[in-house]
């Protein structure tokens, strides 16, 4: 498979501060997929991110795109030359541009070509509007058709869907690797939000600190995390015994149950609840379905999944 973004020994260190943002990362974005970059706010995200455009400069490492080095320590491309598109959290749309001007600004795209993206992009009939005629929706996709349009190596998405509120974020995002897929692009998406990288990654990369600690699809690392920070920023868990953890849906009440646990609290979550039992003085959180639970009920229970041990 062919790689269109490879790092190797990627590192940045902020003398401000002396904070390692980039510790030595080695990485490599497959063609067509959808990589995520996942991490709590100051992890180093967009720092790599913007290594990756040309936009910052690293201290020691290589960058390649579509195996064209275009970082090392004697060569440092022009982001123009890297033929990468950034879209940004703002979108940053030219208010006093139509959206036909807006998609097209900088670039050369034929009239056929800019048909080709309204089209594909289901901006068809609002080429003439200004950016605040638009919806929030509506506004993603003219920012993701002005990246798109002159045909980059890899779209670099900073975190696009932060700003916006839930409802309209879940359309968003739906919108969005619907869009990425039509055009069949790579795309780097960096986000905080465990929800919008499993909706969208082909495979994520969990960050912390400026190292990455494991790489692969969501069901692989929210199955088998490398280690007790990648499980807890996953999901929630509750020790079981020394070193060994369970996660909620891996809990079972049951009236054949092992265990024996009092109810102390029960949680709605619209489809589900989250229940917090008592046993044995440990306190674990269950999720279930049934409707009938009750503060204070005695229960049985029983472990029903992966043991996690770390
Ligand atoms: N130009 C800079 N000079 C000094 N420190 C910086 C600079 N840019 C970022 N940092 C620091 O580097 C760390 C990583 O920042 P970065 O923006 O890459 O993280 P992030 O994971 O994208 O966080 P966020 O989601 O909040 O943007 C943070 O502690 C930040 O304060």
């Amino acid at each position: 498979m062919n790689e269109i973004v490879q790092t190797k020994n990627l590192h940045k260190i902020f003398c401000k501060g002396n904070i390692c943002v980039a510790n030595k990362i080695d990485l490599s974005i497959n063609e067509g997929e959808i990589f995520t970059i996942l991490g709590k706010s100051g992890s180093g995200k967009t720092t790599f991110l913007r290594m990756i455009a040309g936009l910052e400069t690293p201290d020691d490492g290589e960058i390649f795109i579509d195996n064209k080095l275009v970082f090392s320590k004697n060569t440092n491309l022009e982001p123009k030359q890297r033929e990468v598109a950034v879209v940004f959290q703002n979108y940053a749309l030219l208010p006093h541009l139509t959206i036909a001007s807006n998609i097209t600004f900088g670039s050369d795209a034929s009239k056929e070509i800019l048909e080709e993206v309204l089209e594909k992009t289901k901006l068809k009939g609002q080429e003439n509007k200004f950016p605040h005629e638009l919806s929030g929706g509506q506004q993603q996709r003219v920012a993701l058709a002005r990246a798109i349009i002159n045909k980059p190596k890899i779209l670099l998405l900073d975190e696009p869907l932060s700003n916006v509120d839930t409802e309209l974020r879940t359309h968003l995002r739906i919108e969005l690797k619907e869009m990425i897929k039509a055009f069949n692009i790579t795309a780097l998406f960096i986000t905080h939000d465990k929800e919008d990288a499993f909706y969208l990654s082909d495979r994520i990369a969990i960050m912390h600190e400026g190292n990455i600690l494991q790489i692969g699809t969501a069901k692989e690392i929210y199955h088998h995390p490398n280690d007790l920070y990648c499980a807890n920023f996953l999901g929630k868990m509750t020790e079981i015994s020394k070193n060994s953890y369970i996660r909620p849906e891996h809990i079972e009440i049951c009236e054949n149950g092992e265990f024996e646990a009092t109810i102390k609290d029960i949680i709605f979550y619209g489809s589900f609840y989250e229940i917090k039992i008592s046993s044995k003085e440990k306190e674990l959180f269950v999720h279930s379905f049934d409707d009938h639970l009750q503060i204070g009920q005695k229960i049985k229970y029983k472990l029903n999944g992966d043991i996690l041990k770390f």
